[in-house]
């Protein structure tokens, strides 16, 4: 079967970011007050970088240094929700809508609890999911490699595309 018939594809996608100078980090597409900022190109958000990386995978569309080279300056300090909404419109034009997202944060700090419902809900909006399609988790290390050390977090992430001419409507 052609892969560009598939009803279904599934992506996994995985960024990291170094801690810097800074009062804050962006994560999910929300502001969270913390004693570093990101050492990056755009705003350093590692969660929406992860979840468009695994778009752009279950498409076999590249990476996200492919679309937004870092060398470009039009993503100089980019809201990388706009990185997103960008990469959602690739899906759509390659057939396909957003099953659901999941992705884990990997970071010994700052406390993501606070927050996740509201990356939940930056995520979905930006993508016009529904929020029940976006699960954000976060997990330490154990203090173990470069994030237990806190000098930076990753995160991975996995969505599942359906084909737009079989997917279920209401
Ligand atoms: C989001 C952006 C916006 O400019 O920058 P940051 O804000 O993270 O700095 C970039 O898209 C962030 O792209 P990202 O893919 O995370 O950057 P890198 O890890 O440095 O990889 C940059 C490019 O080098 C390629 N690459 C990477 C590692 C490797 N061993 N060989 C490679 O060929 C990747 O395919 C990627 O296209």
């Amino acid at each position: 079967m052609p892969a560009s018939l598939l009803p279904f594809r599934i992506g996994h996608g995985v960024d990291v970011h170094r801690f810097g100078e800074g009062d804050h980090l962006m994560l999910g597409g929300v502001r969270v007050p913390h004693t570093s900022g990101f050492i990056a190109h755009s705003d350093g958000d590692v969660v929406l970088h992860a979840i468009s990386d695994a778009l752009l995978g279950a498409c076999a569309l590249g990476d996200i240094g492919h679309h937004f080279p870092d060398t470009d300056v039009r993503w100089k300090g980019a809201d990388s929700r706009q990185l997103l909404a960008h990469v959602a419109t690739l899906v759509d034009q390659q057939g396909y809508m957003i099953g659901n997202i999941d992705a884990t944060v990997i970071a010994q700090a700052p406390k993501l609890a606070p927050h996740i419902a509201a990356m939940r809900q930056s995520i979905a909006d930006t993508l016009a999911l529904d929020i029940a399609q976006v699960s954000v988790k976060a997990t330490t290390s154990e203090r173990l490699g470069f994030t237990g050390r806190e000098e930076g977090i990753a995160t991975e992430a996995a969505v599942i595309l359906l084909a737009k001419d079989t997917a279920v409507r209401d």
